[in-house]
């Protein structure tokens, strides 16, 4: 009877005789190694603590004798930002039974492990999870991932930028058009006339959804059509997008779980939806004109004209990689787009500078609606959101970190005139959101929002790591940049953005509020904020 017991109880001491080994020798190895290290009883990058520290981390602090005291250490990066950095130096190791992870939050650190891609390669391992259709430039590393940079690469060309720059217009136009339905709030004691948009995340993440519809795809769609036909298995499948990369297909497929069969539906539509594209994509053929400019037109002639077959994507390999260009390129740039905008609601000195440089970059356009904007005429002149892109990216990095790892063999890293070892299989990852806030790198005002800065000295190499850098760079940084320009430009060519006060609210509680909102930002693919913040746009 007490057999089950008795086998627990011998299992729980195996367990822990065994992680304490493990711990044991993961400090060897980081003593070994020379760099600064410390110790935590958990795998901060582990799905567990992902979820479980937030609700932890508060109610460990209550541990008597301090046993809690590891905790603080190990709350998420953006709750923590530079602090853990200024504590324990720009590069150490975090300690754990499972595993050591080394953070790197030092130029130059950073642009000697990306240019020794061999030595530190992505850890494709860990991106197993994005292969929902297959493998892509994403998730390989070695031959692989220099057999499909070589393909996907030239579609993200300056032809594909000018069809970017055109759809984001003709977005963000119809965006405008279906904000002036709405009726005009009165002005009250803290806001002018304006017109409330509640969801300024959703409607951001609409505009990116559909823009890579249109210059991923082919696909061009009004804004207003969220849910038509079309983009319903793009919609509901980034909807389900965590069952649909964690639990199998066949198990989604055979539960009847009402969710978990929208999400197999959704995972099957996008499929045959992706199908029916590429094979049209083929019979149309690439044109002169740029008007069939999308990255699938570009994939899928490359295949057909490339003379070795190594250089052909299977349809197989196209679907992937489509599915993963939604994926870093949609909700990356939409998050972006919100911080953007709160930022400038918050900073209205900063809007207003914002303003009058983007007329004055503007002049050559006056009297233009912005969907007849000339990219040459208007991208090609356009600092000011630049800077603000680059701002809100540095303080709102919304791809948090990159990871690198050290495979099989220990690698020598060099840092303060020192050579260090770093261990095989141990993952090095820049913590992009800690080195952008550090003040012995970007002054004493680090933490605060002057796009301005960009427009004075530009950092050095590696310090500015929202797109990454070397050859694994993002590969879709010039779509983004165009994408983010066309929508701000033509918002604010129109309208200026104030934060929404609610009655008996002054603007210093809207922005307690908007900080609030900020500060509610979790990585879960990318960075973004769980608060949903109301934003009045007051017509120019
Ligand atoms: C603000 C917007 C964006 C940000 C901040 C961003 C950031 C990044 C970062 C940091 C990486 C490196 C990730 C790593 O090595 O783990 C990356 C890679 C990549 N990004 Fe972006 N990205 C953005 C927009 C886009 C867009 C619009 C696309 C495509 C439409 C795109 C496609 C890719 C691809 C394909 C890679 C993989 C490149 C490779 O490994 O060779 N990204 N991005």
């Amino acid at each position: 009877m007490h057999v089950p017991l008795v086998a627990l109880a011998l299992g729980a001491v195996f367990w822990t005789l065994s992680t304490y080994r493990a711990f044991q020798r993961n400090r060897q190895l980081a003593i070994a190694s020379g760099l600064p290290f410390i110790c935590l009883p958990v795998d901060t990058f582990s799905p567990f603590w992902q979820v479980a520290g937030p609700v932890l981390v508060p109610l460990l602090r209550f541990l008597p004798f301090g046993l809690g005291a590891w905790a603080d250490d190990a709350r998420a990066a953006w709750v923590l930002k530079h602090e853990l950095h200024s504590k324990y130096g720009r590069v150490f190791i975090v300690v754990c039974p499972w595993q050591n992870v080394v953070h790197v939050a030092d130029p130059d650190v950073v642009v000697d492990v990306v240019t020794r891609r061999t030595e530190f390669p992505k850890p494709a391992h860990f991106y197993k999870i994005v292969e929902v259709y297959g493998r892509s430039v994403v998730t390989t590393d070695g031959a692989d991932w220099v057999r499909y940079r070589k393909i996907t690469g030239p579609p993200f060309s300056e032809k594909n930028n000018h069809l970017v720059w055109r759809s984001t217009l003709e977005q963000t136009s119809q965006f405008l058009e279906a904000l002036k339905m709405t009726p005009i709030v009165p002005a009250t004691a803290s806001n002018r006339p304006g017109r409330v948009l509640p969801q300024l995340q959703r409607d951001m993440k609409t505009i990116a959804l559909h823009i890579i519809a249109e210059a991923g795809f082919g696909v061009a769609l009004p804004f207003a059509a969220a849910d038509l036909e079309n983009t319903a298995s793009i919609h509901t499948l980034l909807r389900f997008l965590i069952p649909v990369m964690v639990i199998p297909k066949p198990l989604l497929r055979a539960i009847p779980i009402p969710a978990w069969r929208s999400a197999y539906t959704a995972y099957a539509e996008f499929q045959k939806y992706t199908a029916l594209l590429t094979s049209r994509a083929k019979e149309d053929g690439m044109d002169n004109d740029g008007s069939r400019a999308n990255l699938l037109h570009a994939l899928v002639a490359n295949a057909e004209v490339a003379g070795e077959k190594s250089e052909r994507l299977s349809d197989a390999e196209v679907l992937a990689h489509l599915f993963v260009f939604i994926l870093a390129g949609h909700e990356t740039t939409a998050n972006a787009l919100s911080y953007a905008i709160l930022n400038l609601a918050i900073h209205s000195d900063v809007q207003e500078w914002f303003i009058q440089r983007l007329d004055d970059e503007l002049s050559s356009n006056r009297g233009i609606e912005p969907r007849d904007w000339g990219y040459d005429s208007v991208f090609g002149q356009a600092q000011a959101a630049l800077c603000i892109m680059n701002e809100t990216l540095r303080l709102f990095p919304t791809v948090a970190g990159v990871p690198k790892w050290t495979d099989s063999s220990s690698v020598a890293l060099a840092w303060n005139e020192r050579k260090f070892l770093v261990p095989p299989k141990t993952p090095v990852v820049f913590n992009t959101i800690a080195m952008h806030r550090d003040p012995t790198l970007w002054g004493p005002d680090a933490a605060e929002f002057k796009p301005q800065r960009w427009l004075k000295d530009q950092p050095r190499k590696g310090q500015f790591m929202a797109f990454s850098e070397g050859a694994r760079a993002c590969l879709g940084k010039k779509f983004a940049q165009v994408e983010f320009v066309a929508v701000l430009a033509t918002i604010f060519s129109r309208f200026r953005a104030e934060l929404e006060c609610a009655p008996g609210q002054t603007m210093d509680d809207a922005k307690k509020k908007a900080m609030a909102a900020f500060d509610s930002s979790v990585v879960l693919a990318t960075l973004g904020m769980t608060k949903q913040v109301p934003v009045r746009f007051v017509p120019r």
